[in-house]
């Protein structure tokens, strides 16, 4: 290396190599729109999150699977009119094949099923915890990736399935502190919708459809409700008798309407009183409105929702007894949920239920010398081997720098490799909370 192209030189005074300016453009270092870093404070709260997502999940005897973020587009091409679809993160890749970032974990988890095929024993009960992606045009500064908890229970055609989901959900909030006073969840079933339309003659392909369309019913004027359903091809009658229908909120006035042999009023009614054995009976409320905005949907849909009516829907899910077989594969039910991570954060911010999580370390380990820096890397190896967690100081440092160390790591003791006292076999130790001060032999510490 010539004299001239000493560059920044590392602390010991190595010549280090200049940087080739002409190279160096200053990147941006925020993360791409719409994501985000998980830096320690937010890692700890996702971290924390996640825990209990994962015990609940264990409670309930279910097993954690996973997939690829990224999966072939034909997963998620789905002729309703899904926002899902509008957002799709999708792009062909070197191999010139349609591919996505996965916009929901639920198809990928039919996909598995269907591999496995026959060497399943149903039922199964699986959950995952995955990032999802969109793509909005217009980033009206939402996020594009979220994470999702996911519990899907398959193989089992009875109601008894979206009680125990539910249930596992209800089980999450209380581990959180959220109770039936702050969040419910609106429950009803898409077959409602579909003894209208089988009632109108409506073709069975439009069901999804028509769905997604109603699913709007809050978000857009009525209006543009009728039209798009008069264009997708369903009646005016038709169209007036769903829109009847949907403002249903008691499910004696459903079996009024619908008569007591109609399926979905058996369903939910069956649901409700499984909602009393469970216990979470005040928690639940029929509303005939609930429609979700996926196209697979076939049987009871839900969705947590914040009774100060201030948050978007904290979790939603339902029955989707044809999906697999869409894929090819046999006709297994299915019905599962999904929970993402941002809305229940607000909620939990509003409530002032978010946990106070902080850096803990047991022990912080410094030689009171450079020479006695090996012998700090002993004893940091000694503690490590009974399990306690060391921050082994790595310079030579003045203690005052180690004591503020000390206090932003939370560390309950100072280990102090000194001199005098290695030579006897000792270390110093000072309790951080108290301020003791003691020596202990090496082969005593624990
Ligand atoms: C509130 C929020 O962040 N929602 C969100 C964020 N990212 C997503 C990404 C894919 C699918 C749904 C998503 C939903």
């Amino acid at each position: 290396l010539t004299p001239n192209a000493v560059g920044s030189g590392g602390r010991s005074g190595a010549l280090s190599p200049a940087p080739i300016t002409e190279d160096l453009q200053k990147i941006d270092v925020n993360p791409p729109k719409g994501t985000r870093d998980f830096p320690p404070e937010d890692m700890r709260l996702r971290n924390w999150l996640f825990y209990h997502f994962r015990e609940v999940s264990r409670l309930f005897g279910f097993e954690e699977v996973d997939f690829p973020v990224l999966e072939s587009e034909a997963l998620y091409i789905r002729k309703a009119g899904e926002e899902i679809r509008d957002q799709l993160y999708c792009f062909e890749d070197r191999g010139n094949r349609r591919v996505a970032l996965r916009p929901e974990l639920t198809p990928s988890l039919a996909r598995l099923v269907i591999q496995k095929g026959k060497s399943l024993s149903l039922p199964l009960k699986w959950f995952a915890v995955g990032q999802c992606w969109r793509y909005e045009r217009m980033t009206r500064g939402r996020r594009r990736e979220h994470y999702q908890w996911n519990m899907d229970i398959i193989g089992v055609p009875e109601v008894t399935a979206e009680a125990e989901l539910i249930s596992s959900i209800v089980t999450f909030f209380k581990r959180l502190g959220i109770t039936a006073s702050d969040v419910g969840f609106k429950v009803s079933s898409r077959k409602v919708l579909q003894e209208v339309l089988r009632h109108y003659s409506i073709p069975e392909a439009l069901f999804g459809k028509v769905c997604i369309i109603i699913d709007k019913i809050e978000k857009i004027p009525v209006d543009d409700i009728k039209n798009e359903l008069k264009s997708a091809g369903v009646s005016e009658e038709a169209i007036e008798q769903l829109l009847q229908v949907l403002s249903i909120k008691s499910l004696t006035k459903l079996e009024e309407i619908l008569g007591d042999a109609c399926e979905a009023v058996a369903d939910l009614k069956q649901l409700f009183s499984l909602a009393e054995k469970f216990g979470y009976s005040e928690w639940i409320q029929f509303d005939a409105s609930i429609v979700r905005g996926l196209a697979y949907y076939t049987g009871i849909v839900f969705e947590g929702f914040d009774r100060g009516g201030k948050l978007r829907a904290i979790c939603g899910g339902g029955r989707y007894d044809r999906l697999l077989s869409t894929f090819g594969g046999d006709d297994i039910p299915a019905s599962g949920f999904g929970f993402g991570d941002a809305v229940i954060v607000e909620l939990l911010k509003e409530k002032g239920l978010l946990p106070e999580l902080s850096l803990q370390v047991e022990n912080i380990v410094c030689a009171l010398d450079p020479g006695l820096q090996g012998a700090a890397a002993t004893v940091a190896t000694i503690l490590r081997g009974k399990g306690q967690s060391v921050d082994l100081v790595l310079e030579n440092k003045p203690l005052k720098w180690v004591f503020k160390r000390a206090a932003r790591i939370n560390a309950n003791r100072l280990i102090l490799v000194g001199d005098s006292e290695w030579q006897r076999g000792m270390v110093g130790v000072k309790i951080l909370s108290s301020g003791e001060q003691h020596e202990i032999k090496l082969d005593e510490l624990e």
